[in-house]
């Protein structure tokens, strides 16, 4: 499927209160919008997805999964400073005619949003009847339900939380001190910081993962002492895997962007902020998830006003959310079923 772009040709004003001179942003459709426009899906991705929700969360989003186009406008837009079709670093600055690189200004989880807002209008789209997120699009999703209470139906927040950690943040900056121990990366350049990028990944990989995961599919039936050890080759080859499809100044600035996430900054704090929420809101956490622990999404479910929390069961840790999609659809399925606030649906892993 093709992404389609949206240009919004007036300057775009971040949080920061630096700007954009102008704003790009990829984006696909699926479906479409029913006649009393009651059918909007909203998906938010997380750090090195991108808009095609049919290809990366399948089993979810596809013909014959829960998020279908025969029911559904489904809706997912690239992040700003993601390489896959919105302004990035790699993006050409309209005043110097050259790419950004490390001049690109910094933005927070409020600018992605309020860029898919003016998405969002400029699709037509009043009203988001079911928005969802996981991971930094969780981020985004709890984001928005408290920027515009009224437009966002129904919430869905998976494996993600209401202010980044310091656990999180520590992670993140590890991943930039690998990034930045590559000098490559100063040369503005599009494959700068390449190797840098490969070890950011494998240093995030063992957050998104977890101590049995590795234990079960990394397993060694030899005995040998050093050298091509299994884990050792995953960990390269995963890393080698996004350098191929990213670029390190893409994850440098959207790692910050994550950072910057907390829902209570100028809005009298954290349950402040999302006692605001309206919509009817399911939370998702998944018990092995070692990034976004799991207290994080109890939090959320303590403190938004109409919500559920189902806890799952899951072998992959934080990548379950990715993963874990029959799962999903089953508590995503029971959730709409029910009236009931707060029950909590305890599912075992089915992968
Ligand atoms: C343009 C684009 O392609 S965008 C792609 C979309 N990307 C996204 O949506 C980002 C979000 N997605 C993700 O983070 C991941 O795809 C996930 C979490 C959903 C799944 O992760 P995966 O990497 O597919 O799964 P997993 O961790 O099991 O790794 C499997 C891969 O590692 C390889 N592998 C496994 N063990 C080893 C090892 N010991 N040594 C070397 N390679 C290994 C497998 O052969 C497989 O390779 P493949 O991806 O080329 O098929
Ligand atoms: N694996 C995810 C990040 C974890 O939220 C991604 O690459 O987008």
């Amino acid at each position: 499927m093709s992404v389609e772009i949206f240009k919004y040709n007036k300057p775009f004003e971040l949080e920061s209160g630096k700007q954009l001179n102008e704003l790009e942003i990829g984006f696909n459709t699926y479906g479409t919008l029913n006649k009393n426009a009651d059918n909007v899906v909203w998906v938010c991705h997380a750090l090195t997805a991108n808009s095609d929700v049919f290809d990366w969360w399948k089993g979810l989003f596809g013909a014959g999964s829960y998020f279908n186009p025969d029911e559904y406008f489904v809706v997912c837009a690239n992040i700003l400073g993601s390489p896959y079709g919105t302004v990035n670093p790699l993006s050409i600055n309209p005043v110097t005619g050259q790419p950004y690189y490390l001049s690109f200004p910094e933005f927070t989880v409020r600018d992605i949003v309020k860029a898919h807002s003016l998405l969002a209008e400029y699709l037509g789209i009043k009203d988001i009847n079911i928005l969802i997120g996981g991971s930094l699009g969780g981020q985004q999703a709890v984001e928005w339900a408290i920027s515009e209470p009224a437009k966002i139906k129904n919430l869905i927040i998976i494996a993600s939380n209401a202010k980044h950690s310091p656990w999180g943040i520590a992670f993140n900056e590890s991943q930039r001190l690998a990034i930045s121990a590559d000098r490559t990366f100063y040369s503005n350049t599009p494959d700068g910081g390449s190797k840098g990028l490969k070890a950011a990944r494998s240093i995030a990989l063992l957050s998104y993962r977890n101590y049995k995961t590795y234990g079960i599919t990394q397993q060694e039936d030899d005995d040998h002492i050093t050298g091509n050890h299994k884990a050792a080759s995953y960990q390269n080859y995963q890393g080698e895997k996004l350098v191929n499809r990213y670029n390190a100044y893409s994850y440098w600035y959207l790692s910050k962007c994550m950072d910057s996430h907390n829902v209570g900054r100028n809005r009298h704090g954290v349950e402040k902020a999302l006692s605001l929420i309206k919509a009817r809101t399911l939370v998702i956490g998944i018990k092995s998830d070692v990034l976004f622990p799991i207290e994080e999404q109890q939090y959320l479910f303590r403190h938004i006003p109409k919500s559920a929390l189902a806890e799952l069961d899951s072998f992959y840790g934080h990548d379950g959310f990715l993963i874990e999609t029959e799962a999903l659809t089953n508590i995503i399925t029971s959730f709409f079923k029910t009236d009931v606030k707060g029950k909590i649906i305890e599912l075992q892993r089915t992968a």
